[in-house]
């Protein structure tokens, strides 16, 4: 298989350090950069914790993919950071993979449009691992035969986002299957403000944060005396390499955005 070069943006973060790991043991990938908030002008290799990898670290982004001839961007920061890398990346002709959330669709819209001008590929992942997608995927063929449903995500409490990523594209998937519905009493109130969560295309989303959890979501479905829940538990931020893996590799064939891994899983 043909190197794919690769900048990383987070390299200190949860998902940062995972993905140095794969990035380290995949033969055919090559870290050539990497971008942080502190450490530019240091190697990977200085900094405490992370592995023997010399790569430099950049702080300016410009700089960066100026400086750095790579094939792909993978980024895994903070919803503001992530965009603004998108974008940059697009300019300088280097395929973006990006695992950050909190995208709104205006802004996916934007970068889709720009990818197409551009004839570059990107990916956006909302979630990376394979049972999760599973779990979308069973959700939208459930939704045709039970429409009332409701969303619960669970996230360690350092998640910036809410609701997650996941949870927002479950609900999309969903209502490509279900006409939109408005779920509960007609008259009923809340008498604290949030009780019944978040509420998208007329279902409801709830989103729990809590040191302890990594990434869980259950989609709970209700028809005549019967529940069906689904439910999907990250426990180890390795469960999402995989997708990581398969998504750098697709984004070299492609000019156009995907938004989500479920459109690259055969
Ligand atoms: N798509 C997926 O399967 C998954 C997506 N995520 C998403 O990935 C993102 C990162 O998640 P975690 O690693 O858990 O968060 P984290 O908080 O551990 O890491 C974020 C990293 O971004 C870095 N950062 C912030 N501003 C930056 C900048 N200007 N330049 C470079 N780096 C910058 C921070 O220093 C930090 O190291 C989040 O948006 C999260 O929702 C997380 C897990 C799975
Ligand atoms: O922040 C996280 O941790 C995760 N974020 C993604 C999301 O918002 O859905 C994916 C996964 O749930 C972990």
């Amino acid at each position: 298989m043909e190197k794919i070069t690769i900048i990383l943006a987070g390299p200190r973060g949860k998902m940062g350090m995972e993905a140095l790991k794969l990035i380290k043991e995949t033969e055919h990938f090559e870290l050539a950069a990497a971008i942080d908030r502190k450490n530019g002008g240091k190697l990977i290799s200085n900094i405490e914790g992370l592995p023997a990898l010399d790569a430099p670290i950049y702080e300016d982004v410009e700089q960066c993919f100026r400086e750095i001839k790579a094939d792909v961007l993978l980024d895994l920061t903070t919803p503001e950071i992530g965009r603004k890398h998108t974008e940059a990346a697009l300019r300088h002709g280097i395929r973006p993979v990006v695992g950050t959330t909190g995208f709104n669709e205006e802004e996916l819209e934007d970068l889709a449009k720009t990818a197409e001008e551009k004839g570059v590929g990107v990916i956006i992942a909302p979630n990376f691992a394979v049972g999760a997608v599973l779990m979308m995927k069973f959700a939208q063929m459930a939704a045709k035969y039970f429409p009332d449903v409701e969303i619960i995500e669970q996230h360690h409490d350092q998640k910036l986002d809410a609701p997650s990523g996941t949870a927002i594209k479950t609900a999309e998937l969903i209502s490509k299957s279900r006409k939109e519905k408005q779920q509960g009493h007609p008259n009923e109130k809340e008498t604290l403000q949030g009780a019944r969560g978040a509420n998208m295309n007329g279902m409801r989303i709830h989103s729990v944060r809590l040191p302890g959890l990594v990434a869980h979501q259950e989609v709970l479905f209700g028809g005549n005396g019967q529940i069906l829940t689904l439910r999907h538990d990250s426990l180890h931020r390795s469960s999402f390499m995989s997708g990581v893996k398969l998504a750098i590799e697709t984004v070299m064939n492609i000019d156009i955005l995907v938004y989500g891994l479920e459109n690259i899983i055969e």
